[in-house]
C-alpha cells in the first residue's frame, strides 16, 4: 500500500473535477486525482458531447428534407445510423485529450486510476494507495436514475451510459422521461428516421416556461414523436421481440427499444461518506452555501452537490471553491445567473426566474418584455421563425430571460452577462446589434420595453411638443 500526502484530493475527473486540478496545479498546489472509469466523466464520454453530436447529425439529415422552400430539391436523405454512431465516436476522440491523463499528468496533477472511498475523515484510499490530504473535493458526478417500474428487470433498456452503443436504429423508441434528456433523443431519433414515443408522467420540460413548451411540443409532434403526458409508466414486459409499455391510464404502447431518460441519482454508494462523516440529502451531498460539506476538509461540486446539474455548473463551482482552497478566502456558490439550454432545434434557454417564478415572487411589479422571432428579419431569411424571447424585469432590472428559438443558447449568454452583473434594462439597450442577425431579438425585447413607455406616455409627447415648438 502506497502512502501519498498532497494538498489537494479530487475524486472524479470529469467536468468539475478536472477543473479543480487544473486550476490548483497550475497555482502551485499539489494534486492528486483519482478516476474509476473514464476520463472526462459524464459530458465526455455519456452526456453532453455524444447527444450534441448525435444532434448535429440528426439536424443535417432534417435539413435536407426542408430544402424545396428554398428552392432547393434534394433526394431524401438515407440514414446510416452506425455510421452517425461514427460520427458521436470521432467526437468524443476528437475532444478527449484536453480531458485525458497525459495532459493532466503533464501539468502535474498524479492521477491515479482506481475508485476513491474514505477510510477515515482524512484519508481515502484508491486502489493500492492511501491518500492523506488537506483538502478533499468530492467531484464524482451522478448516473442514470432507475426507477422502480414493475417488470422493469424483464426487458432490456437503455440509458445515457449505452445508447451510444446501438448501431442499428431502433425501429421504434419508447423514451420513459419526458426532461431535457428524454426531449433531445426523442427529436434526434425521429430526425433519424425512427418511431419515437416518449411518455412523461408529469409535463414535458416541467420546469420550462409552459408557453415556450408549448410551442416545442407542437414541433416534436409535427416532426413525428408521439407525446404522451400526465401518465406515468405503471409496468412493462416483452412481447417477443418487442417491449410492451403500460402507462397509469391503462394505455398500452409497444416498441422496439426502451430508453430511460427519468433523471439523475448523485454517485455516492462507492465513497463510504460515514467513515469521513459526510451528510447527505435526498439528492446529494449536503454542503453550504461555499460547497463545504459537513467535514470540514471536504466540499462537494458539480452533479453530486444534488443541485442544477449542468457541466457548466460543475466548472463554476470549480472556480467558487478554488478561491477557498488555494487562498482561504471565503466564496458562495449563486444560481441565479446559471444559463440551461436544451439542445432541441428551435433550442430552449433560461436564466434567472420564469416568468411563473417571477410573479410569485415580484407580484404586480412584474413586467414581461417579449419579441417573436417571426418579427426578425434574418430568422425569416432563414426561414426559422418559430419562437419568442420573454424578458421578466421588475425594478428596471432583468430577473429572468425564457427563449425559444434557434440558437437561443448563444442568445441567453447575454442575458446571463447582464444576470451575473445586475445590469438594468437601460444597458442592454444601449447595446447596438449588427444587422441582419438573430441576435437582434435581444435588442428587440428590451426596446419592447421600454416602447411603451415612450410611446405611449402623455408626458413624453408633450415634452416632444414643447421642445418642437421653440427648435430653430
Ligand atoms: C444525456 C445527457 C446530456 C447532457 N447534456 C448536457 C449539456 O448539453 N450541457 C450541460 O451543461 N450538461 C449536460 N449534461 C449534464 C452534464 O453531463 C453533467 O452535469 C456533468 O457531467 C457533471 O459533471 P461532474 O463533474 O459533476 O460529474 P461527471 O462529469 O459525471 O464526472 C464524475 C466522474 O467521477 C467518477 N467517479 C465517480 N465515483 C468515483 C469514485 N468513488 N472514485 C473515483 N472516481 C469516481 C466518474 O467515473 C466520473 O468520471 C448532460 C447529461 C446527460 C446525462
Ligand atoms: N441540454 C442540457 O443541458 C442537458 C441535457 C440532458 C441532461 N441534462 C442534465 O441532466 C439532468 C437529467 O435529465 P433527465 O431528462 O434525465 O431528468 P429530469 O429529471 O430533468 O426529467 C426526468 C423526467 O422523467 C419523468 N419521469 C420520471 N419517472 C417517470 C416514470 N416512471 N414515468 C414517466 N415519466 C417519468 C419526470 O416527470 C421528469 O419530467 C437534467 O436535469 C440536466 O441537469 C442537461
Amino acid at each position: 500500500m502506497e502512502r501519498i500526502k498532497t494538498d489537494v484530493l479530487v475524486i472524479g475527473a470529469g467536468s468539475g473535477g478536472l477543473s479543480v486540478a487544473a486550476g490548483a496545479v497550475q497555482m502551485g498546489a499539489r494534486v492528486v486525482l483519482l478516476e474509476g472509469g473514464e476520463m472526462g466523466g459524464d459530458c465526455l464520454n455519456y452526456g453532453c458531447v455524444p447527444s450534441k453530436a448525435l444532434l448535429a447529425a440528426a439536424k443535417m439529415a432534417h435539413m435536407h428534407t426542408r430544402t424545396q422552400a428554398f428552392g432547393i430539391t434534394t433526394s431524401k436523405p438515407q440514414v446510416d445510423y452506425a455510421g452517425v454512431m461514427a460520427h458521436v465516436a470521432e467526437t468524443i476522440a476528437t475532444i478527449a485529450p484536453v480531458d485525458s491523463q497525459e495532459r493532466f499528468k503533464g501539468l502535474g496533477v498524479r492521477v491515479i486510476r482506481a475508485w476513491g472511498k474514505f477510510i477515515s475523515p482524512q484519508e481515502v484510499q484508491a486502489g493500492d494507495h492511501v491518500i492523506t490530504a488537506r483538502r478533499i473535493v468530492i467531484a464524482t458526478g451522478s448516473s442514470p436514475a432507475v426507477p422502480p417500474i414493475p417488470g422493469l428487470d424483464t426487458v432490456p433498456y437503455l440509458t445515457n451510459e449505452t445508447l451510444w452503443s446501438l448501431r442499428q436504429a431502433p425501429d421504434h423508441l419508447l423514451i420513459v422521461g419526458g426532461g431535457p434528456v428524454g426531449v433531445e433523443m426523442a427529436q434526434a431519433h425521429v430526425r433519424l428516421g425512427c418511431r419515437v414515443t416518449v411518455i412523461e408522467g408529469a409535463r414535458l420540460l416541467g420546469k420550462d416556461d409552459p408557453e415556450l413548451t408549448a410551442t416545442l411540443r407542437a414541433r416534436l409532434t409535427d416532426e413525428g414523436v408521439t407525446l404522451v403526458e400526465g401518465a406515468a409508466v405503471a409496468a412493462l414486459r416483452p412481447v417477443g421481440e418487442r417491449i410492451e409499455l403500460r402507462t397509469e391510464n391503462d394505455e398500452v404502447y409497444t416498441g422496439s427499444h426502451l430508453l430511460l431518460a427519468t433523471g439523475r441519482r448523485a454517485n455516492t454508494d462507492k465513497l463510504d461518506l460515514k467513515a469521513a462523516g459526510i451528510e447527505t440529502s435526498d439528492t446529494g451531498i449536503r454542503t453550504d452555501a461555499g460547497l463545504r460539506t459537513s467535514n470540514r476538509r471536504v466540499y462537494a461540486i458539480g452533479d453530486v452537490a444534488g443541485g442544477l446539474q449542468f457541466t457548466h455548473v460543475a466548472g463554476y463551482h470549480a472556480g467558487v471553491i478554488l478561491r477557498t482552497l488555494l487562498f482561504g478566502l471565503p466564496s458562495k456558490a449563486a444560481t441565479q445567473h446559471i444559463p440551461r439550454v436544451t439542445y432541441t432545434d428551435p433550442e430552449l434557454a433560461q436564466v434567472g426566474l420564469t416568468e411563473t417564478e417571477a410573479r410569485w415572487q415580484y407580484g404586480a411589479r412584474l413586467e414581461v418584455a417579449e419579441f417573436d422571432f417571426a418579427e426578425n428579419d434574418r430568422a425569416v431569411a432563414e426561414r426559422v421563425t418559430t419562437g419568442r424571447v420573454k424578458v421578466m424585469v421588475a425594478g428596471g432590472r432583468p430577473v429572468g430571460v425564457s427563449i425559444l428559438g434557434s440558437g437561443a443558447g448563444d442568445l441567453v449568454a447575454l442575458w446571463a452577462l447582464v444576470l451575473a452583473n445586475r445590469l438594468k434594462m437601460r444597458q442592454v439597450t444601449a447595446m447596438v446589434a449588427p444587422y441582419p442577425t438573430m441576435a437582434e431579438v435581444n435588442k428587440r425585447a428590451a426596446g419592447a420595453y421600454f416602447s411603451p413607455r415612450l410611446f405611449e406616455s402623455r408626458m413624453v409627447k408633450r415634452a416632444v411638443g414643447l421642445v418642437q415648438r421653440w427648435l430653430p
